[in-house]
């Protein structure tokens, strides 16, 4: 199998690739120390391309602190977007493909139908603005790209709302939760999964596809649920977004329709419960 060099492998995504990977049994995968692998390093990076010629570089890289980027705009934005240039201009000139994650946050959110790939993005914040500000680098750097948007990841590595909830409900005998933004979470073990699939698969359907977990929720029932199949008694209690004020305004409704990744690349995607029970029992 030809290398596929992974980015950002010591964050949530890039653990979960291992992590699937070895499930799988491939050989192939090349995790570099973030020290050789920063992704805002193009000269670092051209010589790491250079020893592995790799067929795919997968970006797991990126800045994901939504509240604090409205502080740091200089930082998410070199690393949103910049980073991800790099990694695809590099990927261009050694004719790799360049797996790129995005996030549903690049919506307003202000509507109430499944996002298409084709709807406007019209981010609410600077970690939604900068990843589309990536997303377009990377169209316009090289055309062999998938770019996946996915939303609300979580799974047994790194920090997540599943990871938040289930350490806070252990302290606490209520929560609340708001219930008035409406998304679909993703198993990050899934994202890794379709990611490889798309791989193996030697697909060159390239383009902007959306990708999570099937069914939507609110973080309300989706704590409830947490606490449900971790069999912890914390009560949850939803309350409106205006009563929970964050530094970054979060998209009402976020859920993406997935159609084209189904049927352009055959995946199948599991519920976000089925696929929360089975996280909730790897975390033990
Ligand atoms: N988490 C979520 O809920 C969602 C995430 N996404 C997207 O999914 C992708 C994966 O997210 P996730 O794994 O959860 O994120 P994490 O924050 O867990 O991981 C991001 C990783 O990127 C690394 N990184 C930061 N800057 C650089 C750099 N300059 N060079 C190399 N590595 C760097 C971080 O290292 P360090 O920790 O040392 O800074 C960290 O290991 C991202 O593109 C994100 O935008 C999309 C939707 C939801
Ligand atoms: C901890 C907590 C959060 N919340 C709300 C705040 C927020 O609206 C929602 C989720 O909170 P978090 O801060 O964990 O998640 P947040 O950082 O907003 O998650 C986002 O991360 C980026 C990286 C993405 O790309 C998005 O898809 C999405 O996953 O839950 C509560 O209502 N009560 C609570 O006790």
């Amino acid at each position: 199998m030809q290398s596929i060099l992974v980015f950002g492998a010591s964050g949530q995504l890039g653990q979960c690739l291992a992590h699937v990977a070895k499930e799988r049994n491939l050989s192939g995968l090349v995790f570099p120390p973030e020290a050789q692998a920063n992704i805002l390093n193009p000269e670092g990076l051209r010589a790491l391309f250079a020893q592995h010629h790799p067929a795919y570089a997968i970006n797991c890289a990126a800045y994901t602190a939504v509240d604090k980027a409205e502080d740091e705009v200089e930082i998410a934005r070199r690393v949103n977007r910049d980073g991800a240039e790099n990694l695809a201009r590099l990927c261009a000139e050694f004719d790799a493909v360049l797996l790129q994650i995005s996030t549903d946050f690049v919506f307003a959110g202000t509507g109430n139908q499944p996002l298409t790939e084709t709807d406007p993005a019209e981010p609410l914040g600077v970690y939604g603005l900068t990843k589309l500000e990536g997303e377009q680098a990377v169209a316009a750097a090289t055309d062999k790209y998938f770019t996946l948007r996915t939303s609300w990841l979580y799974s047994q590595y790194a920090g997540n709302f599943v990871k938040t909830m289930l350490k806070l409900g252990a302290e606490r005998e209520e929560l609340r939760i708001i219930w008035d933004q409406v998304g679909t979470p993703c198993y990050a073990i899934d994202l890794a999964g379709a990611l490889l699939t798309i791989i193996e698969s030697q697909s060159t359907a390239y383009g902007l596809y959306h990708y999570s977990n099937e069914g939507l929720t609110s973080w309300y029932d989706f704590a409830t649920a947490i606490f449900e199949l971790a069999g912890l008694p914390t009560r949850t209690v939803p309350i409106r977004t205006a009563e929970y004020p964050t530094k970054a305004t979060r998209p009402a409704y976020s859920v993406m329709d997935k159609t084209k990744i189904k049927q352009t690349l055959g995946l199948t995607i599991p519920h976000w419960r089925a696929s929360l029970a089975v996280c909730i029992k790897a975390l033990g």
